[in-house]
C-alpha cells in the first residue's frame, strides 16, 4: 500500500507546471523540490516561503557559482565529497546542475577516485540517510519496507552488498557510497529523473573485522553471511523490489566473485537487471580496444590480450572481447578465447589447474606451461594488449611494459583498478616507459601530459560511459530483460563516438562533457536491439531518438503550482 507523497517529477516539457502540496520550511526542507535562494516571488507567496529565504531571487547558475566558490575553499578530497553531498542532500536539482556543468572536475569527487575514500571513511563522515538498506536481521519485513521508500515510480536500482568495492576489498555497510555514486552518474549521464533511482545496501555483515570493531561503523557488526543464508538475503530483496516497482532495472555492483557470476545467472532472466563490473566494464574496454586500433589500423582478430586479474571484470572483458573476434572477425569461439591469457593470483591460468579453478576462470585455461609472473607471461605470449583488473597498485612494472613494448610497436595497456591508488601503473609511466608510445587508458582518470612537445591524453576506461545510456535503453523501451547483445551494441556505438580530435592526442573515449549525447546513442542502439530481439514491452516510437530525449531530466527549476 502506498501513502500520497509529493509529486517530484513532471513529464511535459513545454509547460511544465508541479503541482506542490508542501508549504513553507517543509518544502525547503525537501531536496528534491528546494529551489533555496532560486523560490520566485510568486512562489514565496503562494508557497509560505515569505521571510523563510533571503531577499534575494538568485538563478539557477547564480547559485551555481556561490557553490562552485565553497567547492574551491574546501581542503581536502573528503572535504570536497562532503560539501557535494550536503548539496545533493539540501538540493538536488542545483547538485545536478552544478555536476553537469562541471562534469570533468566533479566526477571524479563523487565517482573515483574520492568516492573509494568516501567508502573507506563513510561511518565517519556520514550526514543524512540516502537510499535503503536492507539487512539481512531484517528480511522478514523486506516486502513491507519497500513501501517506505516514498516514490512509485523508481526506475534504476543500484545494489550492493559492499564485499568487493572498487580495488578496496570488502568494506560492508561503508560501500554505500558506490550505488550513491553511480546514480549520480545515471541522473547527470542519461538523465533520469532524480526520485527514480534508488541506492541500496544489503547488510548482509562483513569479513572486514576493523570495521566491525569500529565504534562508529553503521551496519551490521557480525561476520558476512555466505551459503543458503546470503541467497535468501538477496531473493528476499529481488522479490519485494519486483513486486513493489515491476519495471524497475536492478544494477549490481561490486558483489564479490563468488557471489557476482552466480547472482547474474540466477536473475538475469527473472527480473530486469544486469552486473555493471562484468557486463558494463565488457562494453567499455572493448569500446577503448577498437578506438585504439583505429590509430594502429590494426584487427581485433588479430590481437593478443593478456590480463593481469581473472575475476569478474576480466571474465566481463574477455567474453566481449571474445565477441567481437567472433563477430568482426570471424574467429570461433575457441579460436578467438585462445587468443586471450588471464593471470590470478597464482599465476598463468592453465589447463593443468583446471579442476581447482573456479567456474568462470576455466574458459580462458590456456594450454600452457605454468608461469608465475607476468613479466614471463610477457616474454612468452609479446601480448599486444594488457589490460590490469587485479587491484593490486604498480603490478604493471617497468620491466614488463618494456618488454611488451619490445615486440609491440603502440601497446596497448589498460590499468583498470580503481580508485587511481590501486592501478596497476600511471599514465606517466606507460608514457614514459613506452616513450610516448602506449595507447592507454585507466580506470580512474590522469591529467594529461606532454612529452617531448606532444599532448598525450589519456582516456578513462570506465563503465560510467555505458551504464547509464544502457540502463535509459532499457527502461525506456520497457524491456523485458537486459541481453549481453545489448552491451555490445553499446560497445559499438560508444566507439564510433570517438572523434578524430580524440584519437590524435591518444585519447580513446569521448571527452564527459559529451556523456548525454553518448547515454542517447546507447540508449537508441539498446532498444533497437530489444525490439528487433522482441523484448520491448512497447511499440517502437516512429522518432525513437526523440522519445528518449524527452524522458531526460534537465536541472533547471520548473514553476510550482500551490495545491
Ligand atoms: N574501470 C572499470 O570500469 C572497472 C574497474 N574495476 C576494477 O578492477 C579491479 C578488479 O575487480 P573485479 O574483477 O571485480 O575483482 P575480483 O575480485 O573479481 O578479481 C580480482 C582478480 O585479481 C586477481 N589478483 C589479485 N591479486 C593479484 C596479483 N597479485 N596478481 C595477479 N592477479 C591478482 C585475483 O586473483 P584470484 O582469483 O586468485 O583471487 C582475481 O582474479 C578492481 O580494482 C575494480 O575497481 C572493476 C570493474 C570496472
Ligand atoms: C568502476 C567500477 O565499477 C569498479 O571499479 O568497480
Ligand atoms: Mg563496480
Amino acid at each position: 500500500m502506498s501513502r500520497p507523497f509529493e509529486h517530484h517529477v513532471t513529464d511535459s516539457p513545454d509547460a511544465p507546471v508541479l503541482p506542490v502540496r508542501k508549504r513553507g520550511l517543509e518544502l525547503v526542507h525537501d531536496p528534491l523540490l528546494n529551489k533555496g535562494t532560486g523560490f520566485p516571488d510568486s512562489e514565496r507567496d503562494a508557497l509560505g516561503l515569505r521571510g523563510l529565504v533571503p531577499p534575494q531571487v538568485v538563478s539557477i547558475d547564480d547559485q551555481a557559482s556561490r557553490i562552485m566558490e565553497n567547492f574551491h575553499r574546501q581542503y581536502s578530497d573528503l572535504d570536497r565529497y562532503s560539501y557535494l553531498e550536503t548539496l545533493h542532500d539540501r538540493n538536488e536539482t542545483l547538485y545536478y546542475r552544478v555536476l553537469l556543468s562541471h562534469i570533468n572536475e566533479l566526477t571524479p569527487v563523487i565517482y573515483t577516485p574520492v568516492v573509494g575514500q568516501a567508502c573507506s571513511q563513510f561511518a565517519h563522515i556520514y550526514q543524512r540517510a540516502r537510499g535503503m538498506y536492507f539487512g539481512a536481521a531484517e528480511i522478514a519485513h523486506f516486502d513491507s519496507m519497500v513501501h517506505n521508500w516514498p516514490e512509485d515510480e523508481v526506475e534504476i536500482v543500484v545494489v550492493t552488498d559492499g564485499s568487493r568495492i572498487l580495488g578496496l576489498g570488502d568494506l560492508g555497510a561503508n560501500g554505500m557510497g558506490i550505488p550513491i555514486g553511480k546514480l549520480s552518474l545515471y541522473v547527470v549521464g542519461a538523465g533520469f529523473h532524480p526520485p527514480r533511482t534508488l541506492p541500496v545496501m544489503l547488510d548482509v555483515g562483513t569479513g572486514n573485522r576493523a570495521l566491525r570493531d569500529d565504534p562508529l561503523y553503521l551496519g551490521r557488526r557480525a561476520e558476512r553471511l555466505t551459503g543458503p543464508a546470503y541467497d535468501e538475503v538477496v531473493d528476499a530483496f529481488v522479490r519485494a523490489v519486483h513486486a513493489r516497482w515491476p519495471h524497475a532495472l536492478i544494477q549490481f555492483e561490486d558483489f564479490s566473485n563468488d557471489q557476482a557470476f552466480r547472482l547474474l545467472a540466477r536473475y538475469r532472466d527473472q527480473v530486469l537487471c544486469f552486473n555493471d563490473d562484468i557486463q558494463g566494464t565488457g562494453a567499455v574496454t572493448l569500446a577503448g580496444i577498437l578506438s585504439a586500433l583505429r590509430i594502429t589500423g590494426q584487427k581485433l582478430a588479430e590481437q593478443r590480450v593478456v590480463f593481469l586479474g581473472a575475476g569478474s571484470a576480466a571474465r566481463g572483458i574477455a567474453d566481449t572481447i571474445v565477441a567481437g573476434m567472433m563477430a568482426e572477425g570471424g574467429l570461433s569461439l575457441e579460436a578467438a578465447r585462445r587468443q586471450i591469457w588471464t593471470l590470478d593470483s597464482q599465476g598463468l591460468v592453465t589447463l593443468d589447474r583446471f579442476d581447482s579453478l573456479s567456474e568462470h576462470k576455466r574458459p580462458f585455461a590456456q594450454d600452457s606451461a605454468p608461469i608465475a609472473d607476468l613479466l614471463d607471461v610477457i616474454r612468452t605470449i609479446k601480448p599486444t594488449v594488457l589490460i590490469g583488473v587485479c587491484g593490486q597498485a604498480g603490478s604493471f612494472s617497468e620491466a614488463a611494459i618494456r618488454e611488451m613494448h619490445r615486440h609491440c610497436e603502440r601497446p596497448i595497456v589498460f590499468p583498470l583498478s580503481n580508485p587511481t591508488s590501486k592501478a596497476e601503473c600511471t599514465a606517466d609511466q606507460a608514457y614514459a616507459w613506452t616513450d610516448g608510445a602506449a595507447l592507454f587508458a585507466s580506470g580512474s582518470p590522469f591529467d594529461p601530459i606532454t612529452r617531448g612537445g606532444r599532448l598525450l591524453v589519456p582516456g578513462q576506461c570506465n563503465n560510467m560511459y555505458i551504464f547509464p545510456g544502457v540502463g535509459q535503453g532499457a527502461i525506456s523501451c520497457r524491456a523485458a530483460k537486459v541481453t549481453d547483445s545489448m552491451f555490445y551494441a553499446a560497445a559499438c556505438t560508444l566507439a564510433s563516438l570517438v572523434g578524430e580530435d580524440s584519437l590524435s592526442v591518444g585519447r580513446l573515449y569521448p571527452d564527459l562533457t559529451l556523456i548525454r549525447e553518448i547515454s542517447v546513442q546507447i540508449a537508441v542502439a539498446v532498444c533497437e536491439i530489444a525490439f528487433a530481439e522482441g523484448l520491448a514491452g512497447i511499440k517502437r516510437p516512429n522518432d525513437l531518438e526523440s522519445f528518449i530525449r524527452a524522458r531526460m531530466f534537465e536541472p533547471r527549476y520548473v514553476p510550482y503550482e500551490a495545491v
